[in-house]
């Protein structure tokens, strides 16, 4: 449905539209005119006289003219659209408002002409004229408009006893009422009618005139008893000034209906057919009127149409989609007041009601099927011609969100780089002071890199080989694996980081920076000689002998024999403790050394006895003869002198504190104790050593030759195998941390060592065992370590990068920044990657335990080799 356009462009076509505004169309009022015939003979011949008179153009006035016996009206004037007199003729009834209603089914719009009044009233008279006007000018208006394309359809039907009959086709059985839901109610079988069949259409209708002639001279003995409907459907396309598309069709329809007699059956004195006659039109007229009043009240109520074939079919043109005119007939003659009274009430209340109208657009099929063949050529054409575009079209969105993906990395890259520029720049200050000191950021990162570079190489030699206890050169390079470090055969910690330093800054100034010496780390563990690796030391032999501490009990055996060690035994437990003799002064008085007895039940240990390799079972013996003369180059030898205090202190106080010195010195005294008794001069260098205050010294002579205290080969193998399960299992490295800061180069350092090695074992059996091969021992390669690291480091980064936001991860670096003192972004990410967590919390504390470590590590008190974080580690001044 279209709405009729209120425009200008109507203009030209008011003229041939009459009197009825379109432009008010879309909801107007029902047309009501009024028509009074004159009297006829009948009513002539009674005497009847005219009691209506028309004032005015829309106005009719009941006349009484004095008769005592007519009973009042309850109202003498009636005002309609228009009233039409005895005088007026049919023609001026159509002009004068009908023509507009009836021409509007050439602009697509419904309409409905009705005749409705008592019998005789004049009804068929009124609406042959009209439908002959109607139809002529119709016809004169498609003639008129040869631009447009109409096709005229024609039909008459008739209800009679509430059936409807085809009048065009009198053999026809019943009608049947369909609803069509954009033409409305229709009745099948419509007769079609072109142009050519236009003097049909009007041959019918001189029929029914001259009936209706005859009808007139026999009054209402000719009365048509049913409702007829004569209905002329236009199809057409669109006028000018319809807003719709022009592949639409105009699709309206006309009626003109002639309604029976509305009189009363009391009133006809019927009866048998005429009364059956009466009780259906009075259904449908009493129908018509039911709904014709709920119009009126306008309100949203059940509205019967349905109660009736008449309201039914006219349904449209009752409030509907039409434009409705009626015209109600009546009598003048006084005898027919009533009746005229009720009409002229039908016609008060049917002004009332206000109808819909639109312009009818309806797609035919063959309309419908030739628009949608366009419209599929036309997006074929456009999919064709599209396709390139689309694919280039999405090309370049691809391109686009490369594009967007790279800027995103790279903003982030740069603001990541102006925070960390700011952060150094809100630092200088800082930075300043920490030039100043020994200690400073730069420094240590620039001794990281470098530190990381020869961890590189050194990495690669990390088994414990005799070659490595040959190297003995001074160079820097060579300074982690010369003999003053304690060397380990796991992988260095410092390795997987070697990378990420070098590569964010690889600038970095390397600085030297020397090992902290070997005598610095306090091995005061006390060893069972008898439970070092659980062999029969009084059979060893000393090539064949899997580590030193084994070689040195070997030898004290064969020198001393099993009473002397159970007789050094026995006076160790009277010595005091050595750690004692730090904070004490020196006294000859000995107290009862702290007796800790380092077992190594664990499997780990026992494999590791048998798998670790021995300093001295591979030192070749040429080379062990080099040692010994470069030992004796330097001091008196140990094979041509005696040991003595002054040898143990020279020894001490030398720098050539390696272990195949002391494994010089173990010869020295087993050569010694050959000729003389080893005790007496044991405890001479004891008393003397303690009160020249090398407590230190003296410890690790006692556990190296008296009585089996822990010495550096020991330590040195548990921290190896400590650093391999700790790489085997992916200890972070925060753990690693926090377990030396519990090393203190005390006795109880090996029950920390005993339950780690547990503890990793444990790990390393039950979860590593099937992802790591190579396990540990002496399988674990650095390489195979260093891609451990990395494997490891990777994961981290992953889960770090997840878990961290950039703004957490600037808050962490400037955290760094202040608790570190680091500028190196490498250490601070490693740092990062390795804790491993989300909680700042704990990554401030871990940084808080760097900075610790750092401090520890330059206070000289640690081991720095042992440390990941060694490299941090200043230059001793
Ligand atoms: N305006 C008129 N001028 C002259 N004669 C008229 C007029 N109206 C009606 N008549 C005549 O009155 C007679 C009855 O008219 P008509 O048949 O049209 O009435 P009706 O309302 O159709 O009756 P029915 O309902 O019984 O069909 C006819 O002979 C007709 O010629």
């Amino acid at each position: 449905m279209v709405k009729i356009r209120d425009t200008a462009s109507m203009e030209d076509t008011k003229e041939e539209q009459g009197n009825f505004p379109l432009s008010n169309a879309e909801e107007e009022r029902i047309f009501v005119s009024i028509r009074v015939r004159p009297l006829n003979e009948r009513e002539r011949a009674r005497h009847d006289v005219s009691d209506w008179e028309c004032i005015s153009a829309n106005t009719i006035k009941f006349k009484n003219n004095g008769h005592a016996e007519q009973r009042p009206l309850s109202m003498d004037t009636y005002t309609y659209d228009r009233v039409f007199g005895e005088k007026c003729n049919t023609k001026q009834v159509y002009e004068q408002g009908i023509k507009d209603v009836a021409l509007s089914v050439v602009r697509g719009v419904n309409s409905s002409i009705f005749a409705y009044g008592q019998t005789s009233s004049g009804k068929t008279h009124t609406m042959t004229g009209i439908t002959e006007y109607a139809v002529r000018d119709i016809y004169e208006y498609i003639e008129k408009h040869k631009e447009r394309e109409f096709v005229v359809k024609f039909s008459a039907m008739e209800i009679y006893n509430e059936a409807v009959r085809d009048l065009l086709n009198a053999g026809a059985t019943s009608l049947r009422i369909l609803d069509d839901p954009e033409k409305g109610t229709v009745v099948e079988k419509l007769t079609e009618e072109t142009l050519r069949e236009r003097t049909q259409l009007h041959q019918l209708l001189s029929i029914c005139a001259a009936e209706r002639t005859t009808e007139e001279t026999a009054m209402n003995e000719a009365s048509s008893r049913s409702h007829q409907i004569l209905r002329l459907t236009v199809e057409s396309n669109p006028c000018d000034y319809v807003d719709a598309a022009r592949s639409g069709v105009l699709f309206a329809s006309v009626n003109f209906v002639d309604l029976a007699g509305s009189e009363r059956a009391s009133q006809t004195l019927s009866a048998g057919t005429r009364l059956r006659e009466g009780s259906h039109i009075n259904r449908s007229l009493l129908s018509l009127g039911t709904v014709i009043r709920k119009l009126s009240k306008g309100r949203n109520e059940h509205v019967p149409y349905r109660d009736s074939k008449l309201t039914r079919i006219l349904q449209n043109s009752l409030g509907g989609n039409a434009r409705t005119a009626i015209i109600c007939t009546i009598s003048p003659a006084r005898s027919q007041s009533e009746q005229s009274r009720n009409t002229l009430l039908f016609a008060g209340c049917a002004k009332q009601v206000t109808t819909n109208a639109r312009v009818n657009q309806v797609m035919s099929d063959k309309v419908l099927v030739k628009q949608l063949q366009k419209e599929l050529a036309r997006l074929e054409i456009e999919l064709r011609n599209s396709t390139p575009n689309t694919i280039l079209l999405r090309e370049r969105e691809l391109q686009i969100q490369k594009m967007d993906k790279v800027i995103k990395e790279l903003t982030r890259e740069r603001d990541l780089f102006q925070s960390c520029a700011e952060n150094r720049h809100q630092s200088a200050g800082k930075d300043q002071l920490l030039r100043d000191d020994k200690y400073s950021a730069s420094e240590l990162s620039g001794v990281a890199n470098k530190l990381l570079r020869r961890t590189d190489s050194a990495s690669e030699n990390l088994k414990i080989t005799t070659s490595s206890l040959q190297h003995n050169g001074n160079s820097d390079d060579d300074f982690l694996l010369d003999g003053n470090s304690p060397t380990f055969a796991g992988p260095d910690p410092c390795h997987g980081w070697e990378e990420m330093a070098s590569r964010v800054e690889p600038e970095d100034d390397c600085k030297e920076v020397p090992c902290i010496e070997i005598k610095e780390v306090e091995t005061d563990h006390k060893i069972n000689v008898k439970s070092s690796s659980g062999n029969d030391h009084s059979e060893l032999n000393p090539v064949a002998v899997d580590n030193t501490n084994d070689l040195i009990v070997y030898l004290l055996k064969k020198s001393n024999g099993s009473s002397q060690i159970d007789k050094v035994d026995q006076e160790s437990s009277k010595h005091p403790d050595i750690n004692n003799l730090e904070q004490e002064p020196a006294t000859p008085q000995l107290k009862e050394p702290q007796k800790v007895s380092y077992t190594l039940p664990t499997e780990v240990e026992r494999k590791n006895s048998a798998s670790s390799v021995c300093y001295e079972d591979n030192l070749p013996e040429s080379k062990l003869q080099t040692t010994e003369r470069k030992s004796s180059g330097k001091k008196s030898s140990i094979h041509e002198r005696n040991a003595s205090v002054e040898d143990v202190e020279s020894l001490w106080d030398s720098d050539a504190e390696d272990t195949a010195s002391v494994l010089n010195f173990v010869v020295g005294m087993n050569e010694r104790a050959k000729q003389k008794p080893l005790d007496e001069d044991m405890d001479d260098i004891m008393v003397r050593a303690r009160a020249s205050g090398i407590n230190k010294r003296v410890n690790r002579v006692k556990g190296v030759s008296l009585i089996g205290t822990p010495e550096p080969c020991n330590f040195e193998r548990q921290l190896r195998d400590t650093i391999q399960l700790w790489d085997a299992c992916n200890i972070p490295l925060v753990h690693r941390s926090y377990f030396f800061l519990l090393i203190k180069g005390e006795l109880s350092d090996s029950v920390y060592f005993d339950v780690e090695l547990r503890r990793l074992s444990f790990l390393r059996d039950t979860f590593f065992s099937a992802t790591n091969s190579t396990g540990h021992g002496s399988d674990v390669t650095p390489n195979s370590s260093l891609m451990s690291l990395n494997r490891e480091r990777k994961m981290l980064s992953k889960q770090v990068h997840k878990k961290f936001s950039w703004k957490e991860k600037n808050e962490l670096y400037m955290k760094w920044d202040v608790d570190l003192k680091s500028k190196h972004r490498s250490v601070q990410l490693a740092w990062c990657l390795w804790t491993n967590t989300k909680d700042l919390n704990h990554v401030r504390e871990s940084a808080a335990l760097v900075a610790k470590l750092v401090g520890f590590i330059n206070s000289g008190e640690a081991p720095k080799k042992t440390f990941g974080l060694g490299f941090l580690s200043r230059r001793k001044a």
